[in-house]
C-alpha cells in the first residue's frame, strides 16, 4: 500500500489484512484478484493481487490514470472477464468458476450497467428500454418500483419517447432506471457522465447519489472526473494493478490532486522503466516531481505502465 505525503488528507484501508473469505457487509468483493494479459513480452498486470469489498448501499467511485486498471476491476467483478486468480463474490456468491451461460443469469438479475453513451436501443420507448432486463429475462415488472423510480429520476412525462427524442441527460436517466429495475446486487457505472455537459452531469450524479440514499442501491463507477468522484461515498484510487488510496467522503480538489500526483508517477514510471530497479535507486525522480515514491508499488518486476497520453 502506498504512503501518501504526511499532510495528504487521506484515508488509506488496507484490507488486504486478514480478510480473506466472503464478507456478508459488501455487495461485490475481491480477494486476491489478479488479471494478467498476454505472455512472455506482451505479458501486462492489469490487476496485482487486488483486495476490495464495496459496501452495500453505498455509492464508490474508482479511479486512477489511464490504463491502470480500472476498467479490468469492473469487467473481472461484474463477471465479464475470466480471473487469473483470486475469488470474486457477488451478493455472497462465488462468481469465479461459473460458466459462460450460469454468469449471463447471473448478471440479469444482480448486476445493473450504465454504460457512458447510455447503450438504449433506438427503435423502443423509455418504457420498453427500462424494461427491457425484465422482458430478456421473461420477468414481470414491479410497478410500485417502476413509478418509484420513474418518479425519483423526473421521467415519468418521457415514458413514450424514443431515445433520439430524449436529451443526454434525460437518456442517461432513462439508462440508470434500467440498471435499477431488477433491483440488482450492485450497478457498476462506466464513465456515466463522459457524454454529458456539466449540467447534465451534476443532474445524473444526483440522481445515481438519490438511488443509493433514497433507494438503498449499490453503485460502483468508474471515472476520471475528480468532480464525479465527490459524489459517492468512498473513492478508490487505482495504479499500476493496485490500489494506492482508498477515501471516504471524497472531495474534489483531493481527488484531483491525487490523480495528478498517480499520473506524474505512471509518466515517471513510462520514461523510466525499472524492471529489478530498486525504488530507493529512482526515489531522487519522485521526489523532483514532489510525489511520494516509497511506496514501491511501481517497482515490480515485469511492471506495466500501460499509458495512453
Ligand atoms: N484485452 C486486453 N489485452 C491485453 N491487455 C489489456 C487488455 N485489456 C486491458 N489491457 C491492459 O491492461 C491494463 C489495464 O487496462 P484497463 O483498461 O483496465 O485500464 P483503465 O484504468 O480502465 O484505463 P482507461 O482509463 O484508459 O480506460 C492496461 O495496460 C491495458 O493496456
Amino acid at each position: 500500500m502506498a504512503q501518501l505525503p504526511n499532510d495528504a488528507p487521506v484515508l488509506l484501508r488496507n484490507v488486504s489484512d486478514g480478510k480473506r473469505a466472503e464478507d456478508g457487509r459488501f455487495a461485490v468483493q475481491a480477494i486476491d484478484l489478479v488479471k494478467d494479459y498476454g505472455h512472455g513480452e506482451n505479458l501486462v498486470h492489469a490487476l496485482r493481487h487486488v483486495d476490495i469489498g464495496f459496501e452495500r448501499g453505498r455509492f464508490s467511485a474508482i479511479m486512477g490514470p489511464s490504463g491502470s486498471g480500472k476498467s479490468t476491476l469492473m469487467h473481472t467483478l461484474a463477471g465479464l472477464d475470466s480471473v487469473t486468480s483470486g475469488r470474486v463474490f457477488l451478493g455472497g456468491d462465488e462468481i469465479t468458476g461459473l460458466k459462460d451461460n450460469e454468469l449471463t443469469v447471473l448478471r440479469r438479475s444482480k448486476i445493473g450497467f450504465i454504460f457512458q453513451s447510455f447503450n438504449l436501443l433506438p427503435m423502443f420507448t423509455a418504457e420498453q428500454n427500462i424494461l427491457m432486463p425484465l422482458t430478456l429475462a421473461g420477468g414481470k415488472p414491479d410497478r410500485e418500483w417502476y413509478s418509484r423510480l420513474v418518479e425519483t429520476l423526473g421521467i415519468a412525462d418521457r415514458l413514450k419517447h424514443r431515445p433520439s427524442e430524449l436529451s443526454g441527460g434525460q437518456q442517461q436517466r432513462v439508462a440508470i432506471a434500467r440498471a435499477l429495475i431488477t433491483r440488482p446486487q450492485v450497478v457498476f457505472a462506466d464513465e456515466p457522465t463522459g457524454n454529458l455537459d456539466s449540467a447534465s452531469s451534476a443532474e445524473v450524479l444526483s440522481f445515481l447519489k438519490q438511488s443509493v440514499k433514497e433507494l438503498g442501491q449499490t453503485i460502483v463507477m468508474v471515472t476520471h472526473d475528480a468532480v464525479a468522484a465527490s459524489y459517492s461515498d468512498r473513492a478508490i484510487v487505482f495504479a499500476d494493478g493496485r490500489i494506492v488510496a482508498d477515501v471516504d467522503h471524497p472531495e474534489a480538489e483531493q481527488m484531483s490532486d491525487l490523480l495528478m500526483r498517480e499520473r506524474k508517477l505512471a509518466i515517471r514510471d513510462s520514461i523510466m522503466p525499472r524492471h529489478g530497479v530498486e525504488q530507493s535507486q529512482i526515489g531522487g525522480v519522485g521526489s523532483a516531481l514532489g510525489v511520494a515514491a516509497s511506496s514501491g508499488r511501481h517497482a515490480m518486476p515485469g511492471s506495466n505502465s500501460g499509458m495512453h497520453y
